[in-house]
């Protein structure tokens, strides 16, 4: 893919972050600013470093415009032509999703994260995760996975596929914005909930491959993996095809390491969740369980403008899951979209059976019944952004 499509005028607006006060104007003021800090805090890096550091805090600051990426970096030449509408602009005048992801890029290059050299490979959020999958939490989680074979079969499909869902919680980007209030109780009951839709398409056909599209590590990377074991284990799936980050992304989004370290924790946890791990491993090396790290996974575009051979791996799938806020951002569309318009409107071009688990941590949103959308905005709380909703949403 060298262009995104041109503007679609059948569309609603893109996102941009020039509101004052809004969700995408707060990403890019505050928590892009507060992430920059702490990834200096978490790692010490040396003064090359941290005055490019400096130096992309100036340009992310309030009136600063959006600057090339240096010529050395790879991707640059790709990147120049994402970005040439874009140069010279404030931040928040250009599309959220573009800005966005134009950031992490330029961070892991203020971080000599590609260049030869002692930096390169070094995973700027790595101690946030490890810190978070280390922790008591997940072993807690782990521990309730030997509960689950006592369960009825439907309510085993049931507690996995929202396990995997609430998992989405655990984004660490999120938290910077949430600070020390931390995450506001979920809500349980879904906004939209296709849960008995997703077991139905699996079960009316044969066992084929499911894309499993994820998003952030550790304590949400856990139970999608759970999940992958199920739909191994259960035979609803063939195979499974795990997506993964080419590289860290979005503070705490999986990469390839990311998914080594889940296997050698439940790996070495004990009862069930290690008998998991075992067998995931098992599925890794016999070809059951694939990884697959796209370019296009860190591309600042919707999925609408995914390149062919991404087309064609979730045109060959029985279902393609995604994960998460982002990925429900980039497979709607980043868009003003009325919150009722049918999930499967903006899904239209998707070349397959596609689902979304997700939290609701952005303005985004489609397919609401119109009595949802009224309960929801009485309730006059931040439900769109606040972490606490959550949907499950299937186009057959
Ligand atoms: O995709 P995820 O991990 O569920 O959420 C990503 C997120 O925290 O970051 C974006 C804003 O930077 C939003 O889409 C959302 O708030």
């Amino acid at each position: 893919m060298s262009q995104p499509t041109p503007p679609r005028a059948d569309h609603p607006p893109v996102v941009v972050g020039n509101a004052v006060g809004s969700f995408a104007w707060g990403v890019l003021h505050d928590r892009h600013p507060a992430l920059v800090e702490r990834v200096r805090q978490a790692t010490a890096y040396p003064a090359e470093q941290q005055h490019a550091l400096d130096a992309l805090l100036r340009e992310i600051a309030e009136g600063g415009v959006i600057e090339p990426l240096n010529d050395t970096e790879p991707g640059a030449a790709q990147w120049r032509l994402w970005a040439k509408d874009h140069i010279g602009r404030c931040w928040a005048d250009v599309p959220f999703l573009w800005a966005e992801s134009y950031f992490y890029r330029k961070l892991l290059a203020a971080l000599g994260y590609f260049a030869p050299g002692p930096w390169q490979g070094i995973d700027p959020f790595a101690p946030f995760k490890r810190a978070e999958l280390m922790g008591t939490t997940v072993d807690s989680e782990l521990a309730v996975l030997d509960e689950i074979p006592r369960l009825p079969a439907p309510q085993q499909d049931t507690t996995l596929l929202h396990a995997s869902l609430w998992g989405n919680r655990a984004d660490l980007g999120f938290q910077l914005s949430t600070g020390d209030s931390g995450l506001g109780e979920r809500v349980t009951g879904l906004v939209v909930d296709d849960t008995a839709a997703l077991w139905d398409l699996l079960a009316d056909r044969p066992p084929g491959k499911v894309c499993l599209v994820a998003d952030n590590a550790g304590p949400e990377l856990l139970p999608d993996l759970v999940l992958a074991d199920h739909l191994l284990t259960t035979d609803r799936a063939s195979s499974v095809s795990l997506h993964i980050k080419p590289y860290p992304y979005y503070v705490s989004d999986a990469t390839t390491s990311d998914v080594l370290d889940c296997l050698a924790r439940m790996s070495a946890a004990s009862g069930r969740a290690a008998e998991i791990g075992k067998r995931l491993r098992q599925a890794v090396t016999g070809g059951r369980l694939v990884l697959r790290t796209y370019p296009f996974a860190c591309a600042p575009f919707p999925y609408e403008d995914m390149p062919d051979e991404i087309r064609e791996e979730f045109a060959s799938a029985t279902l393609t899951v995604m994960k998460g806020d982002l990925n429900y951002r980039r497979l709607v569309g980043d868009r003003h979209w009325p919150a009722t318009t049918p999930f499967s409107a903006g899904t239209a071009y998707f070349p397959g059976p596609v689902a979304a688990l997700r939290t609701l941590k952005s303005d985004v949103i489609t397919g609401l019944a119109p009595h949802t959308l009224t309960e929801l905005e009485a309730t006059g709380n931040a439900w769109r952004t606040s972490g606490t909703h959550a949907l499950v949403q299937v186009r057959t």
